[in-house]
């Protein structure tokens, strides 16, 4: 079993708000994540949500700000939130912008030189992190959903397009619907996988959903009207719903009137979220 650190734990809404750290033996570095342990998780096994944060986020983000714990804890569920990147392990240029490199891993499982021994974020996501998580925590392993925000909307959309039966249910906040199409997703798998776009298609929300063939998915977007990277077209998630209704694939994309991308937007109708993952998770 890999051990944990606990970094910090804190009472919250009956259950405990964790932070722990391990060594990843796909990321090969030191890596931390949120864990929220409800009530019910002293006296059973319960379901389990990842949640995968967007650009410039490290697993403090989701914990802090998007108020999830109260949610968490009424309806019985851990939440998990990772870091977004690996971190310290100098690559020239990690830290050079703020959509590439350190904090903006993308989901990715990199191929090119500089990034494919640390950058496997897609890996680290949908396998190492789940049997970590499964090994330590009092979960249900076939019970688990995943929902994101903004690069983390794609993350989550793509773990459960490739992964067809793996995730009860989806959601996202403003979700990168597109990547391949849009300025934040060129850059990052151009320079995470190369320039065969042919290899972009394989992390692509759209590109999956236009080639799903698993269980029925039930998929809830939130977007806020007035967020900037809307209107700058990087999310594009118009483009996701044209996908899902030529392959009936049920979507609810929710506008919401005034919302910007912020975690004031995703802490307004996480309670609807996570609803949605508990539906799914008990029935
Ligand atoms: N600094 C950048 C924008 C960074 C940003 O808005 N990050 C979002 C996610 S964007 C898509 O993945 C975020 O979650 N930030 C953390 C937070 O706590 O709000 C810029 O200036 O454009």
């Amino acid at each position: 079993m890999a051990a944990l650190t606990e970094v910090s734990s804190n009472k919250s809404f009956g259950g405990q708000q964790k932070v722990f750290s391990h060594e990843s033996a796909e990321l090969k570095c030191t890596m931390k994540f949120g864990v929220f342990l409800p009530p019910a998780a002293s006296g059973g096994k319960v379901p389990v949500i990842y949640w995968l944060s967007g650009l410039t986020c490290t697993e403090q983000n989701f914990v802090t700000k998007a108020g999830a714990q109260k949610y968490a804890a009424e309806h019985g569920l851990i939440i998990v939130a990772p870091d977004t990147s690996p971190r310290g392990v100098n690559i020239e240029g990690e830290d050079d912008s703020y959509d590439f490199g350190s904090g903006a891993g993308f989901y990715v499982d990199a191929t090119q030189d500089k990034w494919q021994t640390n950058y496997r974020m897609y890996s680290y996501i949908t396998k190492e992190l789940p049997t970590l998580i499964n090994e330590n925590f009092p979960t249900i392993p076939d019970r688990q959903s995943i929902m994101g925000h903004s690069m983390g909307g794609h993350g989550a959309l793509i773990c459960t397009l490739k992964n067809p039966g793996k995730y009860r249910s989806v959601s996202a906040f403003s979700p990168i619907c597109n990547p391949v199409n849009c300025p934040w997703g060129q850059k990052a798998f151009n320079g995470y996988l190369g320039a065969d776009q042919a290899v972009w298609k394989t992390y692509d929300a759209c590109e999956l959903a236009r080639q799903y063939n698993g269980p029925a998915l039930d998929i809830l977007v939130d977007q806020g009207k007035a967020d900037n990277f809307l209107t700058q077209k990087q999310l594009l998630p118009e483009n996701l719903v044209e996908v899902c209704s030529e392959k009936k694939i049920p979507i609810t994309l929710r506008m919401q009137e005034d919302y910007d991308h912020s975690y004031f937007f995703i802490a307004s109708f996480i309670e609807d979220h996570i609803r949605h993952h508990a539906l799914h998770l008990k029935a």
